[in-house]
């Protein structure tokens, strides 16, 4: 239900070029997320979903547009957005509890040793990595690593997490019981998430809405897949419902089929009516995507 309040995030007519002359890699991107949504980006590599990230997280500059946060302009790195990397990007010297407290002391400088640890003990209990707090990244395994990699962007409480494929180098096992960590912790904290993936799955289980790319250059958000299943979902049970697979599907199709086709122009070979909820953020006219959100079609 629209609050009349601007979204939390706005996204809005964003595009990147690299080379002066060249292409930008996406155009007119625009999308928006509410507090506490969970929302994962789907599409080709090269399309420019790091990229998106990037100047989500104020590490990079868009050539053209705006972000805005909590009605704040995104100019530059913040303790507000936690990022979580595919590479974990953890400080080799520091152990468990200090790479986590890192960020934490960065966060609230005023805080004593023992208010710092407490709160870092606090976040490696909720992603199991009690007993560990003394080890170093070398001596941890990958899902370890990048369970310290979630706790520390936890930690610092940002207003949004932005997860750049964070579970893509995991075998199917820890990726499933770190999938299922996040999926409580999130719903225990109410978090806002921005996360990329190439795993339909993941999505499905993760977000309460899926924005699916086109090919690069200039890529766009062609639509907007609202997870119609219910929150409370879990990896075992997720293909039971009888949505899952017309969403699978759906989100499958666009990646074998329909974004090669619209990056072509050729929206109408591209159109598919075959899920209850699909927003197309201005597909044939460019219309800015943002507080306007406007359903073209809903199939039921
Ligand atoms: N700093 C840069 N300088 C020049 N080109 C860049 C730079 N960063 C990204 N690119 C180019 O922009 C395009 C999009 O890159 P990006 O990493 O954002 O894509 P992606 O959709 O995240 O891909 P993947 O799924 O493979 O991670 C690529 O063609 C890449 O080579």
């Amino acid at each position: 239900m629209s609050t009349g309040l601007p979204p939390f995030l706005q996204v809005r007519g964003l595009a990147r070029r690299f080379a002066e002359g060249a292409k930008p890699v996406f155009a007119n991107v625009s999308f928006s997320l509410e507090r506490g949504e969970f929302v994962c980006v789907i599409g080709h590599s090269g399309c420019g979903k790091t990229t998106i990230l990037n100047i989500l997280a104020g590490l990079d500059t868009a050539t053209l547009g705006e972000v805005t946060m909590d009605g704040r302009e995104v100019a530059g790195p913040s303790l507000d957005r936690g990022v979580v990397f595919q590479g974990h990007a953890l400080m080799p010297w520091l152990s468990v509890r200090g790479n986590i407290a890192f960020g934490v002391r960065s966060r609230w400088p005023d805080w004593s040793r023992d208010k710092v640890n407490a709160h870092c003990q606090k976040y490696i209990d909720l992603v199991h990595l009690t007993g560990n707090e003394t080890k170093k990244p070398s001596e941890l395994s990958g899902g370890m690593k990048q369970r310290v990699g979630i706790a520390r962007a936890f930690a610092i409480q940002p207003k949004m997490l932005l997860l750049d494929e964070p579970f893509g180098a995991l075998d199917a096992l820890t990726r499933g019981a770190i999938q299922e960590e996040l999926v409580r912790i999130c719903a225990e904290t109410h978090q806002t998430v921005f996360m990329i993936t190439h795993d339909v799955d993941e999505a499905i289980l993760l977000a309460d809405k899926i924005l699916l790319m086109t090919n690069g250059p200039e890529a766009r958000i062609a639509e907007v897949v609202v997870n119609t299943l219910p929150r409370e979902r879990t990896r075992n049970d997720i293909h039971h419902h009888p949505h899952y697979y017309r969403i699978r599907n759906h989100l499958v199709d666009f990646l074998v089929h329909r974004s090669k086709l619209l990056q072509e122009g050729r929206a109408e070979e591209a159109a598919n009516e075959d899920l209850p909820r699909v927003v197309r953020p201005g597909l044939e006219d460019g219309t800015v995507l943002g507080a306007g959100v406007t359903p073209l079609k809903q199939v039921r």
